[in-house]
């Protein structure tokens, strides 16, 4: 099923700016996205209004052109599962899996067999055979949150909203259930929308990615896209490790403060400005300058160095050089692939999509 979000607003008392603000959204059917960003982002938020469970002021809630934002949360046909898996201590698990199918209105309710072949279905489906008759506090992290999914899935829903699923779980547990659950995803054909504030967990997981802050899409796109064309130097920064180095734009020149580092084409007026850089775009040119690099630490092809530099020493990644690379003198550093930026935008990009608002993509 697709989902359409047309410039979905929530104000809540005491909060100057909108929690949720003007957001557009188009969700792809079959795909799996994630709302990626820091957090007060506002991917609870959004998410919780897309469920039903908070209201919003302003905007439109779609799913397979159908509006729903007027309907009330049970009648959405979408499950939803929260961070801290919300299980009831008191039931079985069993018990806890067929809850959403018990209390539906009797003229759509299983009887009580009808209920356990479906909760038996899901136990199976989740890897959790034989289990029916545990309870919460006889589970692991990883257990119980696949025991939350059962319970999510029991009605059959075809939308699936995970808030944070895996935060409570250790790395090794959280690797292995990502896996799972995109296999799960695919095999009963879903639209999923993730909340993370892990880009791995969103890149590994999701077929796009809608990053948000301060209430607000950034930019939404696959994986690939954010990474290489991010719309502004916070996106750049939230889908990974960035070097920033500060200087000037003089004559359509980025001039860093560091003497060695060699000029880059920047649009823009003159001004202050500053480059942000990948650490696999960060090259040391050995006998093409005056810095001093020291490899403190090394991963894989890439090494974090003390640059002296002038009368400055900054600390940066950078591709270890071929050879003895753990201490490079008289050295120039190319950093012609990155991006120059101004007062948190791009200086003179063209390259870079419109921040808000854009298509997630479908799934490939
Ligand atoms: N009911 C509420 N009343 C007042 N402020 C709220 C309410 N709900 C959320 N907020 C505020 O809205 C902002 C967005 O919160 P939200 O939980 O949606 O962010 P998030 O991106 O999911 O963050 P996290 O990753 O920490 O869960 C935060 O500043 C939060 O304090």
């Amino acid at each position: 099923m697709s989902l359409r979000l047309e410039h979905l607003t929530r104000r809540v008392a005491r909060h100057g700016r909108p929690i949720v603000d003007d957001v557009s959204l188009e969700v792809a059917d079959g795909s799996f996205t994630a709302l990626l960003g820091p957090s007060g982002a506002g991917k609870t938020s959004l998410l919780r209004i897309i469920a039903g469970l908070d209201a919003h002021c302003d905007g439109r809630v779609f799913i397979n052109a159908q509006r729903v934002d007027m309907m009330e949360a049970r009648s959405r046909n979408i499950g939803f599962v929260f961070q801290n898996y919300a299980l009831f201590d008191h039931m079985t698990v069993a018990r806890n899996i067929g809850f959403g199918l018990s209390i539906r209105p009797r003229a759509l309710r299983p009887d009580r067999a009808g209920i356990a072949a479906r909760v038996e279905e899901l136990l199976e489906l989740m890897h959790l055979p034989g289990m029916g008759g545990r309870y919460p506090h006889e589970l692991s992290g990883g257990q119980r949150q696949r025991v939350a999914l059962a319970r999510a899935l029991a009605t059959g829903p075809r939308v699936l909203l995970l808030d944070e699923p895996f935060g409570a779980l250790d790395p090794l547990v959280r690797r292995r259930i990502r896996g799972w659950l995109r296999d799960l995803h695919d095999r009963l054909g879903l639209t999923t929308i993730l909340v993370t504030h892990d880009r791995h967990e969103a890149c590994e997981l999701a077929d796009a990615i809608a990053l948000m802050r301060d209430g607000r899409i950034v930019q939404a796109g696959s994986p690939q896209q954010l990474l290489d064309t991010p719309a502004t130097p916070f996106a750049m920064e939230f889908m990974g490790e960035v070097t920033r180095l500060a200087g000037r734009v003089v004559g359509g020149r980025f001039i860093a403060d560091l003497p060695d580092v060699r000029p880059v084409m920047a649009g823009g007026p003159d001004g202050v400005a500053e480059l942000l850089v990948r650490a696999g775009d960060v090259r040391l040119l050995p006998g093409q300058g005056a810095a001093t690099a020291w490899l403190r630490q090394a991963h894989g092809p890439i090494g974090t160095f003390d640059v002296m530099s002038g009368p400055d020493t900054i600390r940066l990644d950078a591709v270890i050089p071929p050879g003895d690379g753990r201490i490079v003198v008289n050295c120039a550093l190319d950093v012609s692939a990155g991006r120059v930026a101004r007062d948190g935008q791009w200086l003179g990009a063209t390259d870079v999509p419109a921040p808000s608002g854009s298509a997630c993509v479908a799934r490939a």
